[in-house]
């Protein structure tokens, strides 16, 4: 999979920085998170599979950042429309033998563009001043039907009550090679084992509620479930959804443990989706290779910038 030509890439950012309120000094997308050490423990089985070292064998330390995905970090998390905002789990693997394997998921259940072009034009038609799409997103998603579960994901988002309650899913496919060499495709999701919970209009909150909650919780943890591809079943589309009756096996389990003392060092960390390691290949989907381009660029540019004063 060619990479995106570098002007492309600066489109995109200049695109979120321009339409969706960003502020230097932080992420061009989920600003706004916190970081927890945690532990992932593989499912037995789960070594038929994948070779993948944090997969396959005993349980590997982890960190894990819980963010929210509106450009602006001071946006609240229920937006005026009473509508809830898209949240995020990026995650770090510990690898057994050094180093790291990362990835992060949202939680939609579809994203809104399939190439670097279509994000481009879905973040312009973004208005800053209300973190609501223009009225020409209408024309946009006549032309570009396959957008559409991925629009009203976003636009639709329920309030959550927490970030434990919170499914989150990766979103593109990715490739399983067992230790015979075989390849499976699947999508991958952290499912909550406290069950999804959402907030209704009665259930009054501050503007920013989610990060205290989770920080006063106690234990949290999500199932970690791959759903497997069918032959045929796309994996270059990350609009396209896979049929619901898709086989499903249980990877293992993410449990948060303490937040991380010095909160700043987030900030050296990014989570990048294509951060794989052998037992889990990457898929052609544009987007997938599109992101690690992207956020190398936000990561340049907000550790060079000073934040404003608060
Ligand atoms: C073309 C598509 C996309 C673009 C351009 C984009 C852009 C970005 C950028 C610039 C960041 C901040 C990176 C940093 O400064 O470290 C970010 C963070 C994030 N994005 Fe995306 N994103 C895209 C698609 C997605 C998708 C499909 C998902 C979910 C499957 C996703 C989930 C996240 C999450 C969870 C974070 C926060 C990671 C962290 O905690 O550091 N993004 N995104």
């Amino acid at each position: 999979m060619p990479d995106a030509d570098r002007a492309t890439v600066i489109r995109a950012i200049e695109a979120m920085e321009k339409h969706t309120a960003t502020v230097p000094g932080y992420r061009r997308a989920h600003p706004r998170g916190v970081l927890f050490h945690a532990t992932f423990t593989p499912a037995p089985d789960i070594a038929t599979l994948t070779t993948a070292a944090h997969l396959a064998g005993p349980p590997v330390t982890a960190l894990v950042r819980l963010s929210t995905a509106p450009g602006n970090p001071h946006a609240p998390e229920r937006k005026p429309d009473g509508r809830g905002t898209t949240l995020g789990l990026g995650i770090r693997f510990d690898l057994p033998a050094g180093g790291h394997a990362t990835w992060a998921a949202a939680s939609i259940p579809a994203f809104p563009a399939r190439t670097p072009k279509e994000f481009i034009q879905v973040t312009k038609l973004q208005n800053p001043a209300t973190g609501k799409p223009s009225p020409l997103i209408l024309a946009h998603v006549a032309t570009h039907r396959h957008i559409l579960p991925g629009i009203r994901a976003i636009a639709g988002m329920p309030v959550q009550a927490s970030f434990a309650t919170t499914r989150y899913n990766g979103l593109h496919a990715y490739f399983l090679v067992a230790p015979d060499g075989t390849r499976r495709a699947f999508r991958y999701s952290w499912l909550p084992d406290a069950g999804e919970a959402t907030l209704t209009d009665e259930d009054q909150r501050p503007p920013h509620y989610l990060i205290d909650e989770i920080l006063q919780r106690g234990p949290a943890s999500w199932s970690l479930v791959f759903t497997l591809a069918d032959p045929g079943d796309p994996t270059d589309d990350v609009t396209a959804q896979w049929p619901d009756s898709r086989e499903t096996v249980t990877a293992g389990t993410l449990r948060l443990g303490s937040a991380v003392e010095d909160q700043a060092a987030l900030d050296a960390t990014v989570f990048d989706p294509t951060g794989v390691v052998p037992g889990i290949e990457l898929s052609d989907d544009p987007i997938l290779h599109f992101r690690s381009q992207v956020y190398g660029e936000s990561f340049t540019r907000r550790t060079r910038e000073e934040r404003p004063r608060a």
